[in-house]
């Protein structure tokens, strides 16, 4: 049997990589196809370092060829990333920290700061050296979460410098806005006093060496998002969102933004809070109270990782309020399912760390990445 060049580029026309319009053959993803007798060699460049990406577009190559084809097709595929240069970025890396992730949510009152804090107190728990930085700067809860509401961040000297040294909690190392303000004082943060602060709270504070910086992120897309990924380097974002359809709307926004070119950070995956309803005592008793498998589902049309699911449960919100997150009480379910999901998260750093060149913070030189803010 000899295979056809021709047949199977007119083969591959039919499939798109995810996120790209074009089919593969006319976005230039498929850069050479050689035929020897009924083996095929494709040469396949993408544009995106996601390794979820990379697998199904191999995938497809195979299932159409093998389909369209021949179905004795011997097929090899080598792929290769190239990440288009961005001229314009170039950011302060900050040393010491390997890895920083932006926890987000599109809608508010999501369960994002419960989520940030239970997913620390889990990767310290397994070893990683971590470090929050609360930068929801219309409802920082941190210090309230990890009851440290009122300590204040003191000034150390390092290196003949002046510097805010982390509060430190359950081996959390915290720093956030609300340090700064009484907490029964409302105050209306202007975006550049909110960047100014947030630049001091990272760049002035001596974090030391932290295997994962979480970001606590305001909710919503706006500006205090675009100056985040501007004085920052982040790793990549997990969204989180409950399954409800406005909330689910508004996570959409935020994976769009995080994933837009001017902005262009990786979104590691979703993670569904509020799952269902269980009552502590009867755990296999599940009730879908804001639907069910919502963010399951967002997180599979986007084509992102599903980082799993957390219940409503009451002591969650308890262990918030007391300043303990929930994830410490060990032997319970809430441990596991924080478990499990920090392990997912862990997984997605690795696999974006493999295929991806460090982010660097993005410098936004023109209008452009506030369009694609509002892209809906
Ligand atoms: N899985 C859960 N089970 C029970 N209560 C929860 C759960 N997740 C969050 N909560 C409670 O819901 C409320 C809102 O959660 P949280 O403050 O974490 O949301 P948020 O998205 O960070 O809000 P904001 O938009 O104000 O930043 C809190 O009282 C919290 O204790």
């Amino acid at each position: 049997m000899k295979l056809d060049r021709k047949e199977i580029l007119k083969a591959l026309e039919t499939i798109t990589i995810a996120g790209e319009g074009k089919n593969m053959v006319e976005s230039g993803a498929i850069a050479n196809v050689v035929t020897f007798g009924d083996e095929v060699v494709v040469d396949l460049v993408l544009h995106t370092p996601a390794m979820h990406i990379k697998k199904r577009a191999e995938d497809d190559i195979k299932k159409t060829i093998l389909e369209l084809v021949s179905p004795d097709a011997k097929i090899k595929i080598n792929s290769k990333v190239e990440v288009p240069d961005k001229p314009e970025i170039k950011g302060k890396s900050i040393p010491g920290i390997k890895n920083i992730i932006g926890v987000a949510s599109g809608k508010g009152g999501v369960g994002k700061s419960t989520v940030t804090a239970n997913l620390a107190v889990s990767l310290a728990k397994m070893g990683f050296s971590v470090g929050i930085l609360d930068a929801d700067i219309y409802g920082p809860s941190m210090p309230i979460m990890f009851d440290v509401e009122s300590e204040k961040p003191i000034s150390i000297m390092v290196d003949g410098k002046s510097k805010m040294k982390p509060v430190e909690s359950y081996e959390v190392k915290i720093l956030s806005i609300g340090f700064f303000t009484a907490p029964s004082q409302a105050v209306i943060w202007r975006g550049p006093m909110a960047s100014k602060a947030l630049n001091q709270m990272i760049f002035d504070a001596d974090w030391g060496e932290l295997d994962f910086m979480l970001v606590d992120l305001p909710p919503g897309t706006g500006d205090i998002h675009l100056s985040i990924v501007q004085s920052l380097p982040i790793t990549g974002v997990v969204i989180v969102s409950t399954p409800q359809a406005v909330a689910l709307a508004d996570a959409k926004k935020g994976v769009s933004m995080f994933m837009s070119e001017a902005i262009n950070v990786p979104v590691l995956g979703i993670i569904e809070n509020m799952a269902y309803f269980t009552p502590e005592e009867l755990p296999e008793n599940k009730y879908y109270i804001f639907g069910k498998e919502g963010a399951r589902n967002l997180a599979e049309d986007l084509d992102v990782p599903f980082l799993g699911e957390v219940p409503i449960v009451q002591s969650i919100r308890e262990a918030g309020d007391y300043g303990r997150p929930a994830a410490m009480q060990t032997g319970s379910i809430i441990e596991t399912v924080f478990e499990e999901i920090t392990r997912n998260v862990v997984r997605e750093v690795v696999s974006r760390n493999e295929s991806l060149p460090a982010t660097e913070a993005v410098k936004i030189t023109t209008m452009a990445g506030c369009s694609a803010v509002n892209k809906k």
